[in-house]
Protein backbone atom coordinates (compact mmCIF):
# COMPACT_ATOMS: atom_id res chain seq x y z
CA UNK A 1 0.00 0.00 0.00
CA UNK A 2 2.93 2.51 0.82
CA UNK A 3 4.78 1.23 -2.10
CA UNK A 4 1.77 2.32 -4.01
CA UNK A 5 1.69 5.49 -3.02
CA UNK A 6 5.04 6.35 -3.44
CA UNK A 7 4.60 4.99 -6.85
CA UNK A 8 1.50 7.37 -7.49
CA UNK A 9 3.69 10.20 -6.62
CA UNK A 10 7.71 9.21 -7.00
CA UNK A 11 8.11 12.69 -8.31
CA UNK A 12 6.81 14.71 -5.58
CA UNK A 13 8.49 12.34 -3.11
CA UNK A 14 11.99 12.45 -5.05
CA UNK A 15 11.87 16.33 -4.57
CA UNK A 16 10.87 16.12 -0.90
CA UNK A 17 13.37 13.38 -0.57
CA UNK A 18 16.25 15.43 -1.87
CA UNK A 19 15.51 18.51 0.02
CA UNK A 20 15.29 16.37 3.15
CA UNK A 21 18.78 14.87 2.48
CA UNK A 22 20.04 18.09 1.63
CA UNK A 23 18.40 20.05 4.92
CA UNK A 24 20.09 16.80 7.32
CA UNK A 25 23.50 17.27 4.90
CA UNK A 26 23.38 21.24 5.51
CA UNK A 27 23.27 20.30 9.45
CA UNK A 28 25.97 18.30 9.47
CA UNK A 29 28.13 20.83 7.51
CA UNK A 30 26.97 23.49 9.86
CA UNK A 31 28.31 21.54 13.05
CA UNK A 32 31.88 21.01 11.08
CA UNK A 33 32.09 24.89 10.72
CA UNK A 34 31.41 25.74 13.96
CA UNK A 35 33.90 23.16 15.19
CA UNK A 36 36.70 24.06 12.69
CA UNK A 37 35.66 28.08 14.28
CA UNK A 38 36.16 27.20 17.76
CA UNK A 39 39.83 25.94 17.01
CA UNK A 40 40.80 28.25 13.93
CA UNK A 41 42.71 31.37 14.12
CA UNK A 42 41.75 34.96 13.18
CA UNK A 43 42.04 34.63 10.02
CA UNK A 44 40.48 31.40 8.72
CA UNK A 45 37.35 32.20 10.82
CA UNK A 46 36.15 34.79 8.52
CA UNK A 47 36.06 32.54 5.42
CA UNK A 48 34.56 30.19 7.71
CA UNK A 49 31.98 32.92 8.32
CA UNK A 50 30.86 33.03 4.65
CA UNK A 51 30.52 29.28 4.68
CA UNK A 52 28.63 29.19 7.82
CA UNK A 53 25.88 31.91 6.71
CA UNK A 54 26.03 29.74 3.23
CA UNK A 55 25.69 27.02 5.25
CA UNK A 56 22.32 28.03 7.18
CA UNK A 57 21.08 29.48 4.62
CA UNK A 58 20.77 26.07 2.64
CA UNK A 59 19.57 24.28 5.77
CA UNK A 60 16.57 26.83 6.18
CA UNK A 61 15.43 26.29 2.85
CA UNK A 62 16.13 22.97 2.27
CA UNK A 63 14.23 22.39 5.91
CA UNK A 64 11.07 24.39 4.64
CA UNK A 65 10.92 22.76 1.14
CA UNK A 66 11.15 19.41 2.77
CA UNK A 67 8.29 19.95 5.36
CA UNK A 68 5.99 22.24 3.09
CA UNK A 69 6.93 18.92 -0.39
CA UNK A 70 5.95 16.27 2.42
CA UNK A 71 2.53 18.08 3.59
CA UNK A 72 1.61 18.36 0.22
CA UNK A 73 2.82 14.89 -0.13
CA UNK A 74 0.26 13.72 2.79
CA UNK A 75 -2.70 15.80 1.98
CA UNK A 76 -2.28 14.10 -1.91
CA UNK A 77 -2.15 10.84 -0.45
CA UNK A 78 -4.78 10.94 1.86
CA UNK A 79 -6.52 12.05 -1.15
CA UNK A 80 -5.14 9.00 -3.62
CA UNK A 81 -5.72 6.55 -0.74
CA UNK A 82 -9.14 7.51 -0.08
CA UNK A 83 -10.68 7.59 -3.96
CA UNK A 84 -8.55 4.03 -4.50
CA UNK A 85 -10.98 2.75 -1.13
CA UNK A 86 -13.88 4.78 -2.75
CA UNK A 87 -13.22 2.91 -6.23
CA UNK A 88 -12.58 -0.72 -4.79
CA UNK A 89 -15.76 -0.32 -2.94
CA UNK A 90 -17.66 0.91 -5.63
CA UNK A 91 -16.61 -1.91 -7.58
CA UNK A 92 -16.76 -4.86 -5.24
CA UNK A 93 -19.21 -7.56 -5.30
CA UNK A 94 -22.01 -6.67 -2.91
CA UNK A 95 -21.98 -9.44 -1.19
CA UNK A 96 -18.02 -9.03 -0.11
CA UNK A 97 -19.09 -5.50 1.17
CA UNK A 98 -22.46 -6.79 3.14
CA UNK A 99 -20.07 -9.66 4.84
CA UNK A 100 -17.41 -6.72 5.55
CA UNK A 101 -19.70 -4.51 7.02
CA UNK A 102 -20.31 -0.55 6.77
CA UNK A 103 -17.46 0.27 10.10
CA UNK A 104 -14.46 -1.64 8.67
CA UNK A 105 -15.16 1.01 5.30
CA UNK A 106 -15.33 3.66 7.54
CA UNK A 107 -12.24 2.87 9.05
CA UNK A 108 -10.52 2.55 6.87
CA UNK A 109 -11.58 5.55 4.89
CA UNK A 110 -11.20 7.86 7.86
CA UNK A 111 -8.60 6.50 10.46
CA UNK A 112 -6.36 4.36 8.58
CA UNK A 113 -6.02 6.59 5.92
CA UNK A 114 -5.48 9.25 8.06
CA UNK A 115 -2.36 7.13 10.08
CA UNK A 116 -1.20 6.36 6.57
CA UNK A 117 -1.16 9.67 5.88
CA UNK A 118 0.82 10.48 8.72
CA UNK A 119 3.76 8.88 7.50
CA UNK A 120 4.33 11.14 5.02
CA UNK A 121 4.58 14.03 7.70
CA UNK A 122 6.81 11.77 9.66
CA UNK A 123 9.05 11.12 6.62
CA UNK A 124 11.14 13.90 6.37
CA UNK A 125 11.95 13.92 10.27
CA UNK A 126 13.30 10.43 9.79
CA UNK A 127 15.08 11.63 6.92
CA UNK A 128 16.78 14.52 7.57
CA UNK A 129 17.44 13.51 11.03
CA UNK A 130 19.09 10.00 9.73
CA UNK A 131 21.22 12.19 7.93
CA UNK A 132 22.36 14.37 10.34
CA UNK A 133 23.40 11.00 12.16
CA UNK A 134 24.95 9.37 9.69
CA UNK A 135 26.64 12.57 9.25
CA UNK A 136 27.56 13.12 12.49
CA UNK A 137 28.90 9.36 12.89
CA UNK A 138 31.52 9.78 9.76
CA UNK A 139 32.69 13.01 11.59
CA UNK A 140 33.27 10.70 14.55
CA UNK A 141 35.32 8.55 12.24
CA UNK A 142 37.00 11.62 10.50
CA UNK A 143 37.85 12.32 14.08
CA UNK A 144 38.42 9.25 15.75
CA UNK A 145 38.45 5.25 14.53
CA UNK A 146 37.88 3.80 17.62
CA UNK A 147 35.20 5.85 18.82
CA UNK A 148 33.55 5.30 15.52
CA UNK A 149 33.78 1.97 15.85
CA UNK A 150 32.39 2.08 19.44
CA UNK A 151 29.31 4.19 18.50
CA UNK A 152 28.51 1.56 15.58
CA UNK A 153 28.43 -1.22 18.49
CA UNK A 154 26.43 1.05 20.75
CA UNK A 155 24.12 1.52 17.50
CA UNK A 156 23.95 -2.17 17.31
CA UNK A 157 22.74 -2.96 20.50
CA UNK A 158 20.55 -0.11 19.98
CA UNK A 159 18.74 -1.57 17.30
CA UNK A 160 18.86 -5.19 18.41
CA UNK A 161 16.65 -3.86 21.73
CA UNK A 162 14.22 -1.62 19.44
CA UNK A 163 13.95 -4.66 17.06
CA UNK A 164 12.57 -6.75 19.64
CA UNK A 165 9.99 -4.06 21.22
CA UNK A 166 8.89 -3.18 17.52
CA UNK A 167 8.11 -6.82 17.11
CA UNK A 168 5.54 -6.91 20.12
CA UNK A 169 4.33 -3.22 19.77
CA UNK A 170 2.96 -4.07 16.35
CA UNK A 171 1.17 -7.56 17.39
CA UNK A 172 -0.84 -4.56 20.15
CA UNK A 173 -1.27 -2.26 17.55
CA UNK A 174 -2.79 -4.78 15.27
CA UNK A 175 -5.14 -5.76 17.78
CA UNK A 176 -5.98 -2.33 18.07
CA UNK A 177 -6.80 -1.48 14.54
CA UNK A 178 -8.91 -4.71 14.42
CA UNK A 179 -10.92 -3.22 17.56
CA UNK A 180 -11.43 0.08 16.34
CA UNK A 181 -13.09 -1.17 13.41
CA UNK A 182 -15.49 -2.77 15.71
CA UNK A 183 -15.65 0.51 17.59
CA UNK A 184 -17.15 2.34 14.35
CA UNK A 185 -19.66 -0.07 14.09
CA UNK A 186 -20.50 0.51 17.80
CA UNK A 187 -20.51 4.41 16.80
CA UNK A 188 -23.24 4.37 14.37
CA UNK A 189 -25.28 2.18 16.76
CA UNK A 190 -24.72 5.51 19.05
CA UNK A 191 -26.42 7.86 16.46
CA UNK A 192 -28.68 5.50 14.65
CA UNK A 193 -29.73 3.00 17.94
CA UNK A 194 -30.37 6.99 19.72
CA UNK A 195 -34.10 6.26 20.11
CA UNK A 196 -33.73 2.78 21.87
CA UNK A 197 -31.08 4.04 24.07
CA UNK A 198 -32.77 6.97 25.74
CA UNK A 199 -35.82 4.62 25.99
CA UNK A 200 -34.30 2.21 27.87
CA UNK A 201 -31.83 2.86 30.78
CA UNK A 202 -30.53 -0.41 31.40
CA UNK A 203 -29.79 -0.93 27.71
CA UNK A 204 -28.40 2.55 27.49
CA UNK A 205 -25.66 1.59 30.76
CA UNK A 206 -25.00 -1.70 29.39
CA UNK A 207 -24.31 0.08 25.84
CA UNK A 208 -22.27 2.48 27.29
CA UNK A 209 -20.26 0.89 29.86
CA UNK A 210 -19.66 -2.95 28.64
CA UNK A 211 -19.90 -2.64 24.25
CA UNK A 212 -19.01 1.20 23.60
CA UNK A 213 -16.79 1.15 26.98
CA UNK A 214 -15.10 -2.07 26.62
CA UNK A 215 -14.25 -1.20 23.36
CA UNK A 216 -12.90 2.28 23.67
CA UNK A 217 -10.95 0.85 26.48
CA UNK A 218 -9.47 -1.89 24.70
CA UNK A 219 -8.62 0.30 21.94
CA UNK A 220 -6.69 2.45 24.40
CA UNK A 221 -5.11 -0.34 26.36
CA UNK A 222 -3.32 -2.08 22.91
CA UNK A 223 -2.57 1.05 21.62
CA UNK A 224 -0.97 2.53 25.05
CA UNK A 225 0.61 -0.93 25.29
CA UNK A 226 2.21 -0.96 21.65
CA UNK A 227 3.11 2.63 21.94
CA UNK A 228 4.56 2.45 25.42
CA UNK A 229 6.87 -0.24 24.20
CA UNK A 230 8.06 2.00 21.30
CA UNK A 231 8.89 4.87 24.18
CA UNK A 232 10.38 2.10 26.18
CA UNK A 233 12.77 1.19 23.44
CA UNK A 234 13.42 5.37 22.89
CA UNK A 235 14.54 5.49 26.48
CA UNK A 236 16.52 2.63 26.12
CA UNK A 237 17.89 4.27 22.73
CA UNK A 238 18.77 7.93 24.76
CA UNK A 239 20.09 5.94 27.83
CA UNK A 240 22.41 4.06 25.24
CA UNK A 241 23.40 7.45 23.90
CA UNK A 242 24.37 9.18 27.46
CA UNK A 243 26.09 5.90 28.16
CA UNK A 244 28.17 6.30 25.45
CA UNK A 245 28.92 10.02 25.73
CA UNK A 246 30.31 8.67 29.13
CA UNK A 247 32.43 5.93 27.76
CA UNK A 248 34.17 8.52 24.81
CA UNK A 249 35.02 11.34 27.65
CA UNK A 250 35.83 9.62 30.23
CA UNK A 251 37.44 5.85 28.99
CA UNK A 252 37.92 6.69 24.98
CA UNK A 253 39.61 10.03 24.86
CA UNK A 254 42.78 10.20 26.48
CA UNK A 255 44.93 12.96 26.75
CA UNK A 256 47.36 13.47 24.00
CA UNK A 257 48.26 15.63 20.64
CA UNK A 258 44.92 16.85 19.23
CA UNK A 259 42.46 15.27 22.22
CA UNK A 260 41.11 18.77 22.47
CA UNK A 261 39.86 19.24 19.32
CA UNK A 262 38.53 15.69 19.21
CA UNK A 263 37.01 16.60 22.85
CA UNK A 264 35.40 19.27 21.79
CA UNK A 265 34.00 17.86 18.27
CA UNK A 266 32.70 14.95 19.97
CA UNK A 267 31.37 17.33 22.69
CA UNK A 268 29.61 19.46 19.77
CA UNK A 269 28.43 16.11 17.68
CA UNK A 270 26.92 15.15 20.82
CA UNK A 271 24.88 18.04 22.02
CA UNK A 272 23.62 18.35 17.97
CA UNK A 273 23.01 15.12 17.68
CA UNK A 274 20.73 14.39 20.53
CA UNK A 275 17.78 16.14 18.80
CA UNK A 276 17.52 14.33 15.61
CA UNK A 277 18.19 11.42 17.45
CA UNK A 278 15.17 11.74 19.33
CA UNK A 279 13.03 12.88 16.60
CA UNK A 280 14.14 9.81 15.01
CA UNK A 281 13.17 7.66 17.67
CA UNK A 282 9.56 9.67 17.88
CA UNK A 283 8.90 9.34 14.79
CA UNK A 284 9.60 5.59 14.10
CA UNK A 285 6.27 4.51 15.73
CA UNK A 286 4.39 6.55 14.11
CA UNK A 287 5.83 5.17 10.42
CA UNK A 288 4.76 1.98 12.17
CA UNK A 289 1.63 2.94 13.40
CA UNK A 290 1.18 3.89 9.07
CA UNK A 291 2.58 0.59 8.21
CA UNK A 292 -0.28 -1.15 10.20
CA UNK A 293 -3.12 1.16 8.78
CA UNK A 294 -1.81 0.42 5.29
CA UNK A 295 -2.02 -3.68 6.30
CA UNK A 296 -5.83 -2.93 7.44
CA UNK A 297 -6.58 -1.10 4.56
CA UNK A 298 -5.05 -3.74 2.15
CA UNK A 299 -6.47 -6.38 3.73
CA UNK A 300 -10.14 -4.86 3.57
CA UNK A 301 -9.78 -4.40 -0.34
CA UNK A 302 -7.14 -7.33 -1.07
CA UNK A 303 -10.27 -9.00 -2.77
CA UNK A 304 -12.00 -6.14 -4.67
CA UNK A 305 -11.50 -5.42 -7.97
CA UNK A 306 -9.48 -2.31 -9.02
CA UNK A 307 -12.34 -0.93 -11.00
CA UNK A 308 -15.18 -1.83 -12.47
CA UNK A 309 -15.24 -4.81 -15.36
CA UNK A 310 -14.96 -3.19 -18.72
CA UNK A 311 -18.69 -2.98 -19.99
CA UNK A 312 -20.72 -2.67 -22.65
CA UNK A 313 -23.70 -0.15 -23.03
CA UNK A 314 -26.37 0.02 -20.45
CA UNK A 315 -29.10 -2.38 -21.32
CA UNK A 316 -32.55 -0.34 -22.73
CA UNK A 317 -34.82 -2.73 -22.78
CA UNK A 318 -35.62 -6.56 -22.70
CA UNK A 319 -38.53 -8.63 -24.10
CA UNK A 320 -37.89 -11.95 -21.82
CA UNK A 321 -35.68 -12.36 -18.74
CA UNK A 322 -35.22 -15.88 -17.68
CA UNK A 323 -33.45 -17.28 -14.55
CA UNK A 324 -32.42 -21.31 -15.12
CA UNK A 325 -31.30 -23.64 -11.65
CA UNK A 326 -30.35 -20.01 -9.98
CA UNK A 327 -29.06 -20.33 -6.63
CA UNK A 328 -27.70 -18.57 -3.80
CA UNK A 329 -26.48 -19.59 -0.36
CA UNK A 330 -25.32 -17.58 3.01
CA UNK A 331 -23.19 -19.55 5.35
CA UNK A 332 -23.26 -18.41 8.64
CA UNK A 333 -20.66 -19.21 10.68
CA UNK A 334 -21.56 -18.58 14.28
CA UNK A 335 -24.50 -21.11 13.55
CA UNK A 336 -22.54 -22.86 10.98
CA UNK A 337 -25.48 -23.31 8.89
CA UNK A 338 -26.34 -22.00 5.42
CA UNK A 339 -29.59 -20.59 4.17
CA UNK A 340 -29.93 -21.93 0.68
CA UNK A 341 -32.02 -19.87 -2.20
CA UNK A 342 -33.30 -22.01 -5.26
CA UNK A 343 -32.46 -23.61 -7.89
CA UNK A 344 -35.22 -21.39 -9.34
CA UNK A 345 -36.38 -21.14 -12.69
CA UNK A 346 -38.42 -17.76 -13.59
CA UNK A 347 -39.00 -16.21 -16.94
CA UNK A 348 -40.27 -12.06 -16.80
CA UNK A 349 -41.68 -10.34 -19.68
CA UNK A 350 -42.52 -6.37 -20.32
CA UNK A 351 -45.83 -5.48 -19.11
CA UNK A 352 -46.46 -7.95 -16.70
CA UNK A 353 -47.40 -7.34 -12.79
CA UNK A 354 -45.73 -10.08 -10.80
CA UNK A 355 -46.03 -10.43 -6.44
CA UNK A 356 -43.41 -12.00 -4.74
CA UNK A 357 -44.98 -12.96 -1.39
CA UNK A 358 -43.64 -15.29 1.73
CA UNK A 359 -42.68 -15.72 5.29
CA UNK A 360 -40.29 -13.54 7.20
CA UNK A 361 -36.86 -14.86 5.97
CA UNK A 362 -38.00 -16.99 2.88
CA UNK A 363 -35.30 -15.54 0.74
CA UNK A 364 -37.91 -12.97 -1.35
CA UNK A 365 -35.20 -9.89 -0.82
CA UNK A 366 -32.54 -12.47 -2.09
CA UNK A 367 -34.31 -13.05 -4.98
CA UNK A 368 -34.34 -9.79 -5.69
CA UNK A 369 -31.16 -8.91 -5.11
CA UNK A 370 -30.20 -11.91 -7.30
CA UNK A 371 -32.54 -10.93 -10.30
CA UNK A 372 -31.32 -7.41 -10.86
CA UNK A 373 -27.74 -8.48 -10.55
CA UNK A 374 -26.47 -7.34 -7.41
CA UNK A 375 -25.88 -11.02 -6.31
CA UNK A 376 -24.38 -13.54 -9.26
CA UNK A 377 -25.83 -16.85 -9.27
CA UNK A 378 -23.54 -19.34 -7.68
CA UNK A 379 -25.37 -21.75 -10.27
CA UNK A 380 -27.33 -21.31 -13.16
CA UNK A 381 -27.62 -18.54 -15.11
CA UNK A 382 -29.87 -15.52 -15.99
CA UNK A 383 -30.11 -14.37 -19.22
CA UNK A 384 -31.67 -10.89 -21.22
CA UNK A 385 -33.12 -12.30 -24.76
CA UNK A 386 -30.69 -15.24 -24.76
CA UNK A 387 -27.70 -13.47 -23.73
CA UNK A 388 -26.08 -14.72 -20.77
CA UNK A 389 -25.44 -12.48 -17.93
CA UNK A 390 -21.79 -12.72 -16.80
CA UNK A 391 -19.27 -10.47 -14.93
CA UNK A 392 -18.87 -8.55 -18.44
CA UNK A 393 -22.00 -7.40 -19.12
CA UNK A 394 -23.53 -7.75 -15.71
CA UNK A 395 -23.15 -3.70 -15.12
CA UNK A 396 -24.73 -3.00 -18.35
CA UNK A 397 -27.83 -5.46 -17.42
CA UNK A 398 -28.36 -4.03 -13.55
CA UNK A 399 -29.21 -0.87 -15.85
CA UNK A 400 -32.59 -2.30 -16.92
CA UNK A 401 -34.24 -1.72 -12.91
CA UNK A 402 -35.04 0.52 -10.39
CA UNK A 403 -35.09 -1.05 -7.37
CA UNK A 404 -36.71 0.36 -4.06
CA UNK A 405 -35.12 -1.66 -1.29
CA UNK A 406 -36.61 -2.07 2.27
CA UNK A 407 -33.63 -0.14 3.59
CA UNK A 408 -33.14 2.31 0.25
CA UNK A 409 -31.61 4.88 0.33
CA UNK A 410 -32.03 8.58 -0.40
CA UNK A 411 -29.32 10.40 -2.25
CA UNK A 412 -29.27 14.02 -2.23
CA UNK A 413 -29.20 14.20 -6.15
CA UNK A 414 -32.07 12.65 -7.67
CA UNK A 415 -30.16 11.92 -11.37
CA UNK A 416 -26.63 12.60 -12.34
CA UNK A 417 -27.74 15.53 -13.55
CA UNK A 418 -30.13 18.61 -12.85
CA UNK A 419 -32.61 19.42 -15.90
CA UNK A 420 -35.28 21.49 -16.22
CA UNK A 421 -37.87 18.54 -17.55
CA UNK A 422 -36.63 16.69 -14.27
CA UNK A 423 -37.34 19.03 -11.74
CA UNK A 424 -41.10 19.51 -13.55
CA UNK A 425 -41.55 15.78 -13.91
CA UNK A 426 -40.42 15.23 -9.74
CA UNK A 427 -42.77 18.11 -8.83
CA UNK A 428 -45.67 16.63 -10.72
CA UNK A 429 -45.31 12.96 -9.10
CA UNK A 430 -44.67 14.76 -5.78
CA UNK A 431 -47.91 16.35 -6.51
CA UNK A 432 -49.20 12.79 -7.66
CA UNK A 433 -48.25 11.45 -4.04
CA UNK A 434 -49.30 14.14 -1.98
CA UNK A 435 -46.25 15.46 -0.98
CA UNK A 436 -46.28 19.05 -2.75
CA UNK A 437 -46.23 20.77 0.21
CA UNK A 438 -44.11 19.06 2.22
CA UNK A 439 -41.01 18.73 -0.57
CA UNK A 440 -40.17 20.13 -3.96
CA UNK A 441 -38.18 19.41 -7.05
CA UNK A 442 -35.11 22.26 -7.43
CA UNK A 443 -32.56 21.79 -9.32
CA UNK A 444 -32.28 17.82 -9.24
CA UNK A 445 -32.66 17.67 -5.79
CA UNK A 446 -35.06 17.46 -3.15
CA UNK A 447 -35.61 20.46 -1.19
CA UNK A 448 -35.81 18.21 1.94
CA UNK A 449 -35.55 14.71 3.37
CA UNK A 450 -36.92 15.70 6.79
CA UNK A 451 -39.85 13.70 6.54
CA UNK A 452 -41.59 10.48 7.65
CA UNK A 453 -40.49 7.24 7.02
CA UNK A 454 -43.93 6.26 4.77
CA UNK A 455 -43.03 10.14 2.91
CA UNK A 456 -39.35 9.29 2.46
CA UNK A 457 -40.81 6.21 0.65
CA UNK A 458 -42.77 7.54 -1.73
CA UNK A 459 -39.39 10.12 -2.67
CA UNK A 460 -37.84 6.72 -3.08
CA UNK A 461 -41.17 5.81 -5.88
CA UNK A 462 -40.59 9.38 -7.39
CA UNK A 463 -36.62 8.73 -7.78
CA UNK A 464 -37.85 5.15 -9.16
CA UNK A 465 -40.46 6.35 -11.89
CA UNK A 466 -38.05 9.23 -13.34
CA UNK A 467 -35.67 6.75 -13.53
CA UNK A 468 -37.55 5.19 -16.42
CA UNK A 469 -36.45 1.68 -16.46
CA UNK A 470 -37.99 -1.12 -17.86
CA UNK A 471 -38.67 -3.38 -14.94
CA UNK A 472 -39.18 -1.85 -11.44
CA UNK A 473 -38.94 -4.08 -8.03
CA UNK A 474 -40.62 -2.86 -5.19
CA UNK A 475 -39.56 -4.38 -2.01
CA UNK A 476 -42.14 -4.05 0.89
CA UNK A 477 -42.89 -0.75 -0.29
CA UNK A 478 -46.36 -0.12 0.87
CA UNK A 479 -45.93 -1.77 4.71
CA UNK A 480 -45.19 1.45 6.24
CA UNK A 481 -48.02 3.34 4.08
CA UNK A 482 -51.19 4.50 5.75
CA UNK A 483 -54.54 2.67 3.83
CA UNK A 484 -55.30 5.43 1.40
CA UNK A 485 -51.83 5.46 -0.41
CA UNK A 486 -51.76 1.78 -0.35
CA UNK A 487 -55.06 1.78 -2.54
CA UNK A 488 -53.02 4.51 -4.46
CA UNK A 489 -49.81 2.15 -4.66
CA UNK A 490 -51.97 -1.08 -5.50
CA UNK A 491 -54.96 0.59 -7.86
CA UNK A 492 -53.13 3.22 -9.71
CA UNK A 493 -48.94 3.09 -9.19
CA UNK A 494 -49.10 -0.40 -10.92
CA UNK A 495 -51.32 -0.44 -13.55
CA UNK A 496 -50.42 2.40 -14.74
CA UNK A 497 -46.53 0.59 -14.60
CA UNK A 498 -47.88 -1.76 -16.61
CA UNK A 499 -49.88 0.33 -18.87
CA UNK A 500 -46.23 2.01 -19.39
CA UNK A 501 -45.11 -1.58 -20.70
CA UNK A 502 -42.86 -1.99 -17.32
CA UNK A 503 -42.49 -5.71 -15.88
CA UNK A 504 -42.77 -4.92 -12.08
CA UNK A 505 -42.26 -7.30 -9.15
CA UNK A 506 -43.57 -6.31 -6.00
CA UNK A 507 -42.38 -7.95 -3.17
CA UNK A 508 -45.61 -8.03 -0.49
CA UNK A 509 -47.56 -9.26 2.46
CA UNK A 510 -50.52 -7.44 1.70
CA UNK A 511 -52.71 -10.55 0.50
CA UNK A 512 -56.28 -8.08 0.12
CA UNK A 513 -54.41 -7.19 -2.95
CA UNK A 514 -52.58 -10.18 -4.24
CA UNK A 515 -55.54 -10.51 -6.79
CA UNK A 516 -54.31 -7.56 -8.57
CA UNK A 517 -51.21 -9.41 -10.03
CA UNK A 518 -50.70 -11.08 -13.04
CA UNK A 519 -48.56 -13.69 -11.40
CA UNK A 520 -47.99 -14.57 -7.86
CA UNK A 521 -44.86 -16.25 -6.92
CA UNK A 522 -44.52 -17.78 -3.42
CA UNK A 523 -41.46 -18.35 -1.44
CA UNK A 524 -41.11 -20.65 1.66
CA UNK A 525 -37.60 -21.50 3.16
CA UNK A 526 -35.94 -20.65 -0.61
CA UNK A 527 -38.04 -22.56 -2.69
CA UNK A 528 -40.62 -21.62 -4.92
CA UNK A 529 -43.70 -23.41 -4.13
CA UNK A 530 -46.17 -21.84 -6.24
CA UNK A 531 -45.75 -19.67 -9.55
CA UNK A 532 -48.38 -18.86 -12.31
CA UNK A 533 -51.33 -16.29 -12.82
CA UNK A 534 -53.60 -16.08 -10.24
CA UNK A 535 -55.85 -18.79 -10.69
CA UNK A 536 -52.82 -21.47 -10.93
CA UNK A 537 -51.41 -20.01 -7.91
CA UNK A 538 -51.13 -23.38 -6.45
CA UNK A 539 -49.77 -25.21 -8.69
CA UNK A 540 -46.30 -27.12 -7.64
CA UNK A 541 -43.20 -25.23 -8.66
CA UNK A 542 -42.24 -27.87 -11.37
CA UNK A 543 -44.97 -26.40 -13.53
CA UNK A 544 -43.40 -22.92 -13.14
CA UNK A 545 -43.02 -21.52 -16.54
CA UNK A 546 -45.43 -23.93 -17.99
CA UNK A 547 -48.46 -21.90 -16.93
CA UNK A 548 -47.60 -18.83 -19.43
N1 LIG B 1 -26.65 -10.17 4.40
C1 LIG B 1 -26.94 -11.43 4.81
N2 LIG B 1 -25.96 -12.21 5.31
C2 LIG B 1 -26.22 -13.47 5.69
N3 LIG B 1 -27.43 -14.04 5.63
C3 LIG B 1 -28.46 -13.33 5.13
C4 LIG B 1 -28.25 -11.98 4.69
N4 LIG B 1 -29.42 -11.51 4.24
C5 LIG B 1 -30.31 -12.52 4.39
N5 LIG B 1 -29.72 -13.60 4.93
C6 LIG B 1 -30.36 -14.91 5.20
O1 LIG B 1 -31.19 -15.21 4.12
C7 LIG B 1 -32.50 -15.50 4.55
C8 LIG B 1 -33.48 -14.82 3.61
O2 LIG B 1 -33.35 -13.41 3.75
P1 LIG B 1 -34.19 -12.40 2.86
O3 LIG B 1 -33.83 -11.03 3.29
O4 LIG B 1 -34.01 -12.74 1.43
O5 LIG B 1 -35.66 -12.76 3.34
P2 LIG B 1 -37.04 -12.04 3.03
O6 LIG B 1 -37.96 -13.11 2.53
O7 LIG B 1 -36.84 -10.87 2.17
O8 LIG B 1 -37.49 -11.62 4.50
P3 LIG B 1 -38.40 -10.40 5.01
O9 LIG B 1 -39.81 -10.68 4.61
O10 LIG B 1 -38.23 -10.45 6.47
O11 LIG B 1 -37.85 -9.15 4.38
C9 LIG B 1 -32.61 -15.01 5.98
O12 LIG B 1 -33.30 -15.95 6.75
C10 LIG B 1 -31.19 -14.90 6.45
O13 LIG B 1 -30.88 -16.08 7.16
Amino acid sequence: MLRYLIRRSRWLMLAAMTASIMAGFCGVLLIVQINAALTADADTRTSIAWTFALVAVGLLCSRMASAVLFERLGQTCLAHLRQFIVRRVMAADLRRLEQLGGPRVQSALSEHSTNVAQFFVSLPVILTNSVVVMGCLLYMAWLSWPIFLAAMAVLGLGSLGYHVAHLRAIRHLDGASREQDRLFGYFRSLTEGAKELRLHRGKREAFATDVLGGSIDTVRRLRTRGMSLFVMSNSWGQFLIYAFIGLVMFVLVTDGAGSNRVMTGFALVFVYMMTPLEGLLMNIPRANLAKVSAASIEDITRDMPTAEPATSAPVERFERLTLRGVTHRYYHEQSDDVFELGPLDLEFRPGEITFLVGGNGSGKTTLAKLLVGLYPPEAGEIGRDGERIEACNRDAYRQLFSVVFSDFHLFERLLEAPRAELDAEGNRLLARLHLQHKVRVENGAFTTQALSQGQRKRLALVVACLEDRPFVVFDEWAADQDPVFKEVFYREVLPELKRMGKAVLVISHDDRYFHLADRLLRLESGQLSSTGSLDTADEPASTADTSR
